[in-house]
């Protein structure tokens, strides 16, 4: 199959990077069911990458419905070693108006109805999330929100990202309680995604696009899919010029991240005592530390 060493996973008005050549639509199957769609490998400057639109390129999964698992299994399956995510977020910080990008480093998680973890069937493995963003990454997206010169785009470096399960919108006194817990911004997939892929050994990081202020700014209108997708169309062209320059300076560095050992001393159960069965579906996350 082919490889590739960098994913980007685009979100909410992101279905396909425009940039991309010699594109070859490759459809993954894993030991998690099927992706959200097709991974369509290309190259973008000369740099192999391979695209999954995280809803489906017609938007037909809820975020509830997403396959992370098998997105992420995916992904590892070609052969990526650093995703970049895309997504569309809600402000809850007057200071983060709509249309700013911001690269979160940090979570608050009230999801509750999909599954979060490859562990499980007999295999217990409790990877470290405390920073669940890769700061080199994150940094590196940084850079490359200033490398592609987009003119009065204002870029918040960390925040925290609130991922709810979504699919209605909050409500003014969820909006509300989590201003008060400090946070910056919220999203209905991230976390989700973030954490599959420090479990598969996988750098990731975000760039965060804003889209409404959700429900709680007394000035502002209560968040609609119609306002997300005014903004989106707004700013979809720097997100894919802020994507393209972060794969040419990941093409360059390939730094270094702690993900990429986050298996090492991660897994509790004793080889001997998991199911061939388990160790089978997850050969590819575990073949490294016991062959
Ligand atoms: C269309 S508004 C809500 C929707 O947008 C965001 O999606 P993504 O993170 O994939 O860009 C948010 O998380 C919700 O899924
Ligand atoms: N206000 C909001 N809440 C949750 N997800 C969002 N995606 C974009 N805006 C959002």
């Amino acid at each position: 199959m082919t490889q590739v060493r960098i994913g980007i996973i685009g979100g909410s008005g992101l279905y396909r990077m425009e940039a991309l050549k010699d594109v070859e639509e490759v459809r993954v199957e894993t030991a998690f069911g099927d992706p959200s769609d097709a991974l369509i490998v290309g190259n973008l400057d000369g740099v192999p990458v391979a695209f999954l639109a995280r809803h489906g390129r017609h938007h037909q999964l809820l975020p509830t419905e997403v396959p992370y698992r098998a997105n992420i299994l995916a992904m590892k399956q070609l052969g990526v070693e650093y995703i970049l995510s895309a997504s569309a977020v809600g402000s809850l910080q007057a200071e983060i108006a709509p249309l700013d990008l911001v690269i979160p480093d940090q979570f608050i998680d009230r999801t509750f109805a999909r599954p979060s973890t490859f562990f499980g069937n007999g295999l217990v493995g409790h990877v470290t999330f405390g920073d669940p963003f890769c700061p080199a990454l994150s940094q590196l997206l940084a850079e490359a929100v200033s490398l592609a010169e987009i003119p009065e785009i204002k870029l918040h470096q960390g925040g925290t990202y609130v991922c709810m399960e979504g699919p209605a919108f909050s409500t003014k006194a969820e909006s509300q309680l989590y201003r008060s817990w400090g946070a910056q911004i919220i999203g209905m997939t991230n976390l989700t995604e973030a954490k599959l892929a420090r479990e598969a050994e996988i750098a990731y990081a975000t760039l965060a696009l804003v889209t409404d202020y959700d429900c709680w700014h007394p000035d502002h209108d209560s968040v609609t899919v119609e306002m997300v997708i005014a903004n989106l169309h707004k700013n979809a062209t720097n997100a894919q010029k802020v994507v393209r320059s972060a794969v040419g300076l990941l093409s360059d560095r390939w730094p270094e991240s702690a993900a990429h050992e986050a298996l090492r001393y991660a897994l509790m159960t004793p080889p001997e005592h998991v199911p061939a069965e388990t160790r089978q579906r997850l050969a590819l996350l575990l073949q490294k530390y016991w062959g």
